[in-house]
């Protein structure tokens, strides 16, 4: 079975050392995050959530214990991940066309149908009228929409999402996690998502773990019902499911 993991990390502690300091950040945290299946990470803050992405996209090491990414030991970035972030990270000096084909020319993997796929992936999210505009003419939601078909022009096989929806007013992160959602399903692509909303984990995902603790751990399992996994995350938050299941979360979350 875990054979078939896309993301499994065992056993990861981890320990921030400086000249003056040491920080336990994480103890112990095992997981996996299947072919397919969309993870979400919640907790308080500094329970260690971005340090367990970071170690996965090999931008740091464990102090103990081990990641792995399709069955591969982590030693360090990989292309295999897609990296989006809160900020959009765009360049200002070049339009949409050269931002999304940033990532590309990065990895020298520029190609005619490489930026075919990026172009169709940018009017997937609606965004194919703003391809010789630049980054200041675009609303945040659209921007973010553009950094979403950056990360995504590579064709990652995996995809960390940190709070990449948190800087956006609900109607555009509404709109966004329906985007990431419906592109992530119909390329088969898992992801990890950290998030501080529990609305939003709810909506979008199969799987919770809620983590907590200094040095942060994982607390609980939440599995999704698959009636709610079916349903757009529009619609998720209509379900007569998801109120109770916010009301079990929220009773989770360290306040
Ligand atoms: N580079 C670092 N050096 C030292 N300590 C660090 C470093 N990065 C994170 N930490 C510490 O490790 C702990 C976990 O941080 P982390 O950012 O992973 O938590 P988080 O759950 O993502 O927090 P938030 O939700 O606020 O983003 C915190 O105590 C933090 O101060």
């Amino acid at each position: 079975m875990s054979g078939h993991a896309a993301i499994e990390v065992r056993q990861a502690s981890k320990t921030y050392l400086s000249k003056q300091d040491q920080v336990d950040a994480l103890t112990a945290v095992s997981f996996r995050v299947m072919p397919r299946e969309f993870v979400t990470l919640v907790g308080t803050s500094g329970c260690g959530k971005s340090t367990v992405l970071s170690m996965i996209a090999g931008l740091i090491f464990p102090t103990e214990g081990e990641v792995r990414l399709f069955h591969e030991p982590v030693r360090g970035p990989s292309r295999r991940i897609g990296y989006m972030l809160q900020q959009d990270c765009l360049l200002d000096w070049r339009t949409v066309e050269q931002n999304i084909a940033l990532g590309l020319e990065i990895q020298g993997q520029k190609s005619d149908e490489m930026m075919k796929h990026a172009r169709y992936l940018l009017n997937e999210l609606g965004l194919g009228h703003t391809l010789y505009q630049y980054p200041s003419q675009l609303s945040g939601g659209m921007r973010q929409r553009v950094a979403l078909v950056r990360t995504l022009a590579v064709q990652p096989d995996v995809l960390l999402l940190d709070e990449p929806f948190s800087a956006l007013d609900y109607q555009n992160k509404l709109h966004l996690e329906m985007l990431v959602t419906r592109v992530l399903k119909q390329q088969g692509m898992p992801a990890l998502l950290v998030t501080h909303d529990l609305e939003e984990a709810l909506a979008v995902s199969d799987r919770i773990l809620v983590m907590g603790g200094q040095p942060g751990t994982i607390r609980r399992t939440m599995e999704i019902p698959n009636d709610l996994r079916k349903a757009n995350p529009l619609d998720a938050r209509a379900h007569p499911l998801f109120r109770p299941l916010f009301q079990e979360l929220w009773g989770e979350i360290d306040q």
